[in-house]
């Protein structure tokens, strides 16, 4: 473990051996108490600090090269709304509010909000973790990332040049062990804690065997990286762009949500690259002429445990089987489930497993806390989270809940309260989702509160602090919100509320925790005066959300108006194909949705009641809890759902497979240290020269996807 310690170190370690930065780890003393609101100023951010660029850097030129693919404006409707109720309370209360103005400063708090927050350690012992078998493994391989080097890597000179523009100076473990392999052309089922770099791991390599392309030519898409979500979508995009600033390697990207006439004509001209979300692909690979997938050599699956789940099944399986079958494959996440490395076994050519975190551990200096909600307590929530973020956690930090209803209902309450807040869920278009994120980047705002959309992948500098407003569904689901923080070696806290319903997930994170987490309390007269503020704001909130359900339906009978007099014009709307009929469609849509049956019972109830505005303070997060719990209930009855036995050949299978092999056996050389240490010092040179003869991997056999069949497009 000692070992281990020292090896995340040194991956690290890009952080000045003189620099300081903040410890939030065990052994330190500071515990993160209420203050006052600073006044705002850039210093706020840690300018010393040199592992990524500024904040302004990161999100500049790349957001110009970005907005050809957003076309409509985002509108803030909401945040005017609550701008508004605010004057009308300052002029309501003038003598008081005026005071508090703020602009003097943000959020006003008196002497008795400062009171300190009880802080208890967990006292687990740390029984000495037992080693899995991935441990074991990692343990004894000799990746020498003290002394791995980019520079060692053979990697071409723009790309370099781009490297060390980014400042990155050293690979981190999983780049320095996924690197060399990528480049010899292997598939590889990777998997490192979050923030670990695991983007530039796979592109790097990538880049490097598309500079040896065959340079006449038509242009042809060589390489396909599937992500679950847009704004995930978007930022491969910008640090691909970045990586390969200096080649002519071209990139396209295909996600939900932007503008479908600019990505056609983006991927018309067929670029190197294309990034892109499974939905739209597909789209485009039904309505886009000239655009397939039968030149793939490269298939990357970002986060493949989400990628390869029952949500994505029947999308991936289209688009797998239109890719080469003698592509290289490369899977990567910050959690692996057991399926997917199944999958991986079978479906893969002779894989590498390249686990360099076990795939429960969360960022190593993540500080961990939690707060304990009773069950007779459950309406305490809101007080709690508007507690913490006006005392405590005020800058750059994400609130994670369970539905779009109640990330919307934060942002106005937070709002009503004074501080700058944000909503990014699905619920937004897309414009506004990415104008969400980029004012959460660009620290206009300082909480941003959202649901899963922002859990996996997200890379924004500076998150401080991580809230869990209630746990969620799994503990994987709990290390890709938390990952959010303590990302490339910084500090970073999570703070979540746990009610009783709650405890089993937190005895696991608990359990797998590499420190002792840390409880904490927050005082019961400061919380009473968050519950009594809160009730005062509810009359506020309903007036916001009644006028906002007033515009919807307003908008919708338009809308109607609308598209009745195109019909009247012989204008039919627009439409376009997919690779499942309307009733399939609908079909998987139930399948997938437990909540189906349960929603329609619950909407007869909400009808029975209705007119019945004041909701019962438990019921603000009543659909939050039953949401999670319904989530559980599905994954527990599909885990202990019995295999079923073949009785057709495996190829029949959604992602293919190898007939007659023991499905783990493929990944028998994760314990041949030799074998990799081997393959990392052996030039790339084999690679590249596939590339330069565009000769095809002979190796054949690789069934992800079902066979290739001809297609008649
Ligand atoms: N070698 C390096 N040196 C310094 N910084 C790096 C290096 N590699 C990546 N980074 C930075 O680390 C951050 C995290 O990278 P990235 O988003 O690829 O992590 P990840 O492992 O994919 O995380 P997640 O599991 O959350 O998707 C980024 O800001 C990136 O610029």
């Amino acid at each position: 473990m000692v070992q281990k310690k020292a090896m995340y170190k040194d991956v690290v370690k890009t952080i000045g051996e003189d620099e300081e930065v903040s410890d939030y780890s065990e052994e330190s003393d500071e515990e993160l108490e209420p203050t006052k609101q600073k006044s705002r100023k850039n210093t706020d951010f840690d300018t010393g600090f040199d592992f990524l660029t500024s904040v302004e850097e990161y999100n500049e030129d790349k957001w110009n090269d970005l907005s050809k693919y957003v076309k409509r404006k985002a509108k803030y409707k909401t945040d005017d709304k609550i701008s508004k109720v605010r004057q009308k309370r300052s002029l309501e209360e003038q003598d008081k509010i005026e005071d508090e103005s703020p602009a003097k400063e943000q959020i006003y708090l008196s002497d008795d909000e400062l009171k300190h927050d009880k802080i208890k350690v967990k006292q687990k012992k740390i029984k000495k973790q037992k080693e899995t078998e991935a441990d074991i493994f990692f343990e004894d391989v000799d990746i020498d990332t003290k002394d791995a080097s980019f520079y060692q890597m053979n990697l071409s000179r723009p790309l370099l040049k781009a490297i060390s523009q980014m400042k990155f100076v050293h690979p981190t473990t999983i780049q320095a062990a996924t690197i060399p392999i990528a480049l010899e052309g292997r598939d590889i089922c990777g998997c490192a804690a979050t923030g670990t770099g695991k983007t530039a791991a796979y592109m790097l390599p990538t880049l490097e065997r598309l500079l040896y392309r065959p340079s006449s030519g038509i242009p042809v898409t060589r390489v396909l990286v599937l992500v679950p979500t847009r704004e995930l979508g978007v930022q491969v995009y910008q640090v691909t762009k970045q990586l390969c600033q200096f080649t002519d390697i071209q990139i396209g990207l295909a996600v939900g949500g932007l503008d479908l006439k600019t990505q056609e004509t983006v991927l018309r001209k067929n670029p190197d690259i294309v990034i892109a979300t499974p939905g739209r692909l597909i789209d485009h690979l039904k309505s886009t002429p000239s655009f397939n997938l039968d030149a793939v050599e490269v298939l990357i699956l970002d986060e493949a445990d989400r990628m390869l789940d029952e949500y994505f099944a029947e999308q991936m399986n289209e688009i797998i089987k239109q890719c080469s079958r003698t592509r290289q494959t490369m899977l990567f996440s910050a959690t692996m489930s057991e399926e997917v490395e199944n999958l991986a076994a079978v479906s893969l050519s002779k894989p590498i497993r390249l686990f360099v975190d076990s795939n429960k551990n969360v960022a190593y200096n993540l500080r961990q806390e939690f707060i304990r909600i009773r069950a007779e307590r459950e309406s305490d929530r809101e007080p709690i989270l508007a507690a913490l973020v006006c005392r405590v956690f005020k800058e750059h930090c994400m609130v994670f809940v369970q539905t779009k209803k109640q990330a919307h209902r934060l942002h106005i309450m937070l709002g009503l309260l004074g501080l700058k807040v944000a909503e990014l869920h699905g619920n937004l278009s897309q414009p506004q989702r990415l104008e969400a994120l980029e004012r959460f980047k660009t620290k206009t705002v300082d909480i941003l509160v959202a649901t899963d959309v922002a859990a996996r992948g997200l890379d924004i500098p500076g998150v401080q602090t991580v809230i869990n407003f209630v746990m969620p569904v799994t503990i994987e689901h709990y290390i890709h919100r938390v990952g959010r923080t303590a990302r490339a070696g910084r500090a970073g806290v999570s703070v979540s509320l746990a009610g009783e319903s709650e405890r089993k997930i937190v005895k696991e994170v608990i359990k797998n925790a590499r420190n002792p987490v840390k409880n904490r309390i927050i005082p019961p007269d400061v919380l009473e005066k968050y519950r009594n503020k809160l009730e005062k704001l509810e009359p506020e909130i309903a007036e916001i959300l009644q006028e906002e359900y007033n515009e919807r339906q307003l908008s919708k009978v338009e809308n109607q108006v609308n598209r009745a007099e195109k019909l009247l014009k012989g204008e039919a709307e627009e439409k376009r194909p997919w690779f499942q009929t309307k009733k399939q469609r609908q079909e998987e849509k139930n399948r997938l949705d437990s909540t189906f049956q349960k929603n329609k019972s619950d909407k007869k109830e909400k009808t029975k009641f209705k007119g019945k505005s004041k909701e019962a303070p438990n019921d603000k997060v009543s659909d939050e809890l039953s949401k999670v719990a319904l989530a559980q209930a599905r994954l527990a009855k599909r885990k202990h759902k019995p295999k079923r036995i073949n009785t057709v050949r495996e190829e029949t299978t959604t992602f293919g497979g190898k007939l007659g092999k023991k499905q783990k056996s493929f990944f028998g050389e994760k314990n041949d240290n030799t074998k990799i240490r081997t393959i990392k010092k052996s030039s790339n040179f084999k690679s590249k020269a596939k590339f330069k003869s565009g000769a095809k991997n002979k190796k054949g056999g690789k069934t992800f996807g079902r066979p290739q069949q001809k297609k008649n497009r």
